[in-house]
């Protein structure tokens, strides 16, 4: 995994833009986003959280989610509010290839739930992840199997922690979570994943 950050700040907030690259073998961009995206998946994998509701079913690949996530000292408990959209993309590159697959989480506002109103700051955030499955056909013309197959996952995000937060606790937060958060989340695709058929 390569990741990569931009210090960044916002009235005085770190709000560092952050990208992570990772391979991974035996899965494919479909079923990364479908784990991603699924709101049922979500507590397996995403151990920072302690409560996340679906506010709103816009349709069946858009979602607006509510979440708390467990407090991090010293800071205060953070929420976010985002509507989660993932749809399949052509792949330009090759026609023949497989598709690319995308979910993007956006920070939106829902006049039930205004910020900062309880215990919780309320976080902004924009997250895409982009998934590229990459096919290598065994050379004797043999079945398809995961072996086959491997996903190059880019994860881009950026996070205003809403309220202030000493940058160098947002820093070794993000610094020691996301590498945990993203081989946590891929690690549960793979095991899912495992002996179930390719979703392509
Ligand atoms: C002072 C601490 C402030 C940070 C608290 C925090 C803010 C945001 C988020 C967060 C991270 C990923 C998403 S997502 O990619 O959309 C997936 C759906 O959950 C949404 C929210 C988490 C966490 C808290 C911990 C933390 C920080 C990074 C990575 C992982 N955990």
């Amino acid at each position: 995994m390569r990741m990569y950050r931009r210090e960044e700040e916002v009235d005085g907030m770190a709000v560092d833009p952050l990208k992570a690259v990772h391979t991974v073998p035996g899965i494919t961009g479909h079923e990364v986003c479908h784990y991603f995206f699924g709101p049922q998946y979500r507590y397996d994998w995403e151990t920072t959280l302690e409560q996340m509701t679906v506010l709103e079913t816009v349709s069946d690949d858009t979602l607006v989610f509510l979440q708390t996530h467990k407090r991090i000292w010293p800071a205060s408990q953070r929420d976010v509010l985002f509507w989660s959209h993932m749809r399949k993309l052509p792949n330009e590159n090759d026609r023949d290839g497989p598709d690319l697959w995308t979910v993007v989480n956006n920070s939106t506002t829902h006049l039930d739930y205004p910020p900062n109103v309880g215990k919780c700051v309320r976080i902004y955030l924009k997250v895409c992840l982009l998934c590229q499955t990459r096919v290598d056909p065994p050379k004797d013309g043999a079945p398809l199997t995961r072996d086959n197959i491997s996903c190059k996952i880019t994860y881009c995000s950026v996070v205003n922690p809403g309220g202030w937060a000493p940058a160098s606790v947002l820093r070794a937060v993000y610094k020691r979570e996301y590498p945990k958060f993203l081989k946590r989340f891929t690690a549960y695709v793979v095991n899912q994943t495992k002996n179930k058929p390719i979703m392509f």
